[in-house]
């Protein structure tokens, strides 16, 4: 038996780091959106028990591939002594704050629940999630969802059509090192859901990044000139919002070849939220 699932990628609409826990992860509040650029993947049934990724991916080693680390939580929490062989056929840039690895996981999951018909639920998914990432819980809720505590506490957020320029700038920016830098903001104010409708947005680990790897604050000056650009997560991804696809293909036109991007429409759910109970 196969499945073909799709992975969608994410954007940040705004980020506001509020706080800290205990254990030094930080607080946040954000909008995540889903994208129409996505992975592919492919699993197969194996009756042996093997969890197995059959392509080569130079970047991440099959041990830490956060696919095959979802698939062994799933055997080892369930008891589950089915297999799978996964494919992985990556488009999502890696380390860009697009999300991609977190998205892979969450299909993994929810793909074999249903191939090894282990009936867990949504919400059961999505503390097997947490595990694996803070941002993984969202991609298993399935919509667009207004987030706090460190990504986990979801609350649905319906928006409008649009269509995103979404640039990648050529430089890795290592997560922990942004959240570690002393100039960090951290104390921003808790908003309430509403206030979003009114309030400017923006991501408040923009600036630190910005200053470390002036290659992002370059990009966001230059989509800057067409539209409300911003970085998303903690870059080095950059996007700008459009009304429709016309508007965001005629900004990709203008920016400089050097500049790689594309031009992607707003998803309004996750393509496998049907998937889950
Ligand atoms: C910033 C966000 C916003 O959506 O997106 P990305 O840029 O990764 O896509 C996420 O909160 C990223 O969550 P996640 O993807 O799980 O972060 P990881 O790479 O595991 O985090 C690496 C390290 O960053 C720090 N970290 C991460 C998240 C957080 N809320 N507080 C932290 O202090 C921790 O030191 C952690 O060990
Ligand atoms: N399936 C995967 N796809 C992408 N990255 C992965 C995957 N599995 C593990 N990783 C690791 O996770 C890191 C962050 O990946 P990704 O989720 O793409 O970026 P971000 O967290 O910035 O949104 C990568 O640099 C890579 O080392």
């Amino acid at each position: 038996m196969k499945l073909t699932c799709p992975a969608p990628a994410k954007l940040n609409l705004f980020l506001h780091v509020t706080g800290r826990r205990a254990d030094g992860m930080h607080l946040l509040q954000t909008l995540f959106r889903f994208i129409d650029l996505s992975d592919t993947l492919h699993f197969e049934l194996r009756t042996d028990g093997v969890v197995h990724r059959t392509n080569f991916i130079e970047a991440v080693p099959e041990e830490q591939d956060l696919c095959v680390r979802a698939a062994r939580l799933l055997q080892k929490n369930t008891g589950c002594t089915l297999g799978a062989d996964i494919t992985l056929e990556k488009c999502i840039p890696m380390g860009g704050g697009l999300g991609g690895g977190s998205s892979d996981a969450a299909t993994t999951l929810i793909a074999l629940n249903r191939l090894w018909s282990l009936g867990l639920t949504r919400d059961q998914l999505m503390e097997l999630g947490l595990e694996l990432g803070a941002d993984v819980p969202v991609f298993l809720f399935g919509e667009n969802a207004f987030a706090e505590g460190v990504g986990e506490k979801l609350q649905a957020y319906e928006l409008p059509e649009a269509w995103y320029v979404v640039l990648f700038p050529p430089v890795h920016v290592p997560t922990a090192k942004i959240f570690s830098h002393p100039e960090l903001t951290r104390d921003s104010v808790s908003i309430i859901i509403r206030a979003l409708r009114t309030q400017p947005l923006r991501n408040d680990l923009q600036s630190v990044v910005c200053r470390l790897y002036p290659e992002v604050a370059s990009y966001i000056e230059t989509l800057g000139k067409y539209g409300s650009a911003m970085m998303t997560g903690s870059g080095a991804c950059v996007f700008a919002e459009f009304p429709d696809q016309a508007q965001a293909e005629a900004v990709l036109q203008k920016l400089p070849q050097t500049m790689r991007g594309v031009a992607v429409k707003g998803l309004m759910k996750h393509p496998l939220q049907d998937w889950v109970l």
